[in-house]
């Protein structure tokens, strides 16, 4: 099957912030008949990726993941060339194996620069057309984030639909508050309520957010707004290597600052991911307090704790989630996605140097 100008292959964007259900969505999206057949292309912020391990895809589901960095900083060249290829790479026999494309940002993606990429692209657009924006916004923390992050608003202002998730976790004043707030950032966006990532796959498709041609002017004028020329500014970042006293025989992952707008662990000057690996499996009610010290101290600054564990007396991986303050309860995969079974926690942090957890892990060991 090939794509042409009159039979172009529909992308859905799926963003949201940090923590807000996106994989937990697509996780319940692909097992659904209109979203089976998909190539789902899964963007990593982070040295070390855990997004394409959590995300199970069915038999029918093509997944790439982006992992040198966050899409709209530093790897809309690899979009770009994946969705070039994909046609021919994920086919068999001459036929391509997947109906749509679902492209997952990182939770601090502006998706503006993507937009930009798929609607410029000489090669993309007579391939692809725009189906439309889903975000995801977590109904418990979204007035906070939407006030502190700048990215939320962004990812908010240009959805064509807003999915509100963990409707368990809010209060229903506060859920209210929340859809106002929406609806005076983006008035023309739906808004859903879901829980645990549920919703029918229909919603979701032919949001139309542009004709096939591209030309809705609204988008471009918001891009007009959003896009900024200015390549990122580079700063100093260094990552210390090498063991660390903490809880166990730790290996920190990590490599000295250089090339900084290839770093895949810088989104800006503030917004940093630090990955541990550990070596020996973890005592968990030490990790627990640990964690509990380390949320305390960091605060609000703590935007993201994501973690596979290898936790002492299991044989199963533990996969833990923090987002902001809340930890949401951890979850015992079935079995590890590879051989490697040691431990690893990636942390999102603002403005929270690496130096500062090196030294919590220190001073609780
Ligand atoms: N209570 C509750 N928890 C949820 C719901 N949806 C997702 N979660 C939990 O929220 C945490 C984060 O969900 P993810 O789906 O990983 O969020 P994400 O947007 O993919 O996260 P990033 O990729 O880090 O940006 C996980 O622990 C989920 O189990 C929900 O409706 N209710």
């Amino acid at each position: 099957m090939s794509s042409t100008s009159r039979n172009p292959i529909p992308v859905t964007l799926l963003t949201g912030f940090l923590g807000s259900g996106k994989t937990t969505l697509l996780n319940r999206l692909v097992r659904q008949p209109g979203m089976n057949r998909i190539l789902v292309v899964i963007n990593e912020f982070g040295e070390i990726g855990l997004d394409h391990q959590l995300f199970s895809a069915t038999d029918e589901t093509e997944v790439v993941a982006l992992d040198s960095g966050c899409l709209c900083c530093t790897v809309r060249g690899d979009l770009a060339r994946t969705l070039r290829d994909a046609p021919w790479r994920f086919s068999r026999g001459g036929q391509r194996q997947f109906e749509r494309v679902v492209i997952e940002t990182t939770g601090l993606a502006d998706p503006a620069p993507i937009l930009h990429t798929l609607m410029t692209d000489p090669k993309l657009v007579p391939q692809y057309r725009l189906d439309g924006i889903v975000t995801t916004v977590d109904a418990a923390h979204g007035l906070g984030t939407l006030d502190r992050h700048p990215e939320a608003m962004k990812q908010t202002a240009i959805a064509d639909l807003l999915l509100l998730t963990k409707s368990d976790l809010a209060e229903e004043a506060s859920l209210a508050d929340l859809r106002q707030r929406l609806a005076a950032i983006n008035p023309g966006a739906a808004q859903r309520v879901i829980k645990a990532g549920e919703i029918d796959a229909e919603a979701l498709i032919g949001l139309r957010l542009m004709d096939a041609d591209g030309t809705r002017p609204d988008l471009a004028r918001w891009l007009d707004g959003y896009l900024d020329p200015k390549p990122p500014a580079m700063g100093k970042l260094s990552f210390s290597v090498g063991a660390t006293a903490g809880l166990s025989p730790m290996a920190i992952g990590g490599r000295e600052g250089d090339g900084l707008q290839n770093d895949p662990n810088r989104h800006d000057d503030h917004i940093l991911a630090h990955s541990f690996t550990l070596d020996t499996p973890i005592d968990l009610a030490r990790f627990e307090s640990w964690l509990d010290l380390m949320l305390a101290l960091m605060g609000e600054n703590m935007l993201r704790i994501k973690g596979i564990l290898n936790i002492a007396g299991r044989d199963r991986p533990t996969v833990i989630h923090g987002v902001q303050h809340i930890f949401h309860p951890s979850v015992e995969l079935d079995a590890w996605p590879n051989e490697d079974h040691r431990s690893r926690l990636v942390f999102i942090t603002r403005d929270i140097p690496r130096e500062s957890l090196e030294s919590v892990m220190v001073a609780v060991s």
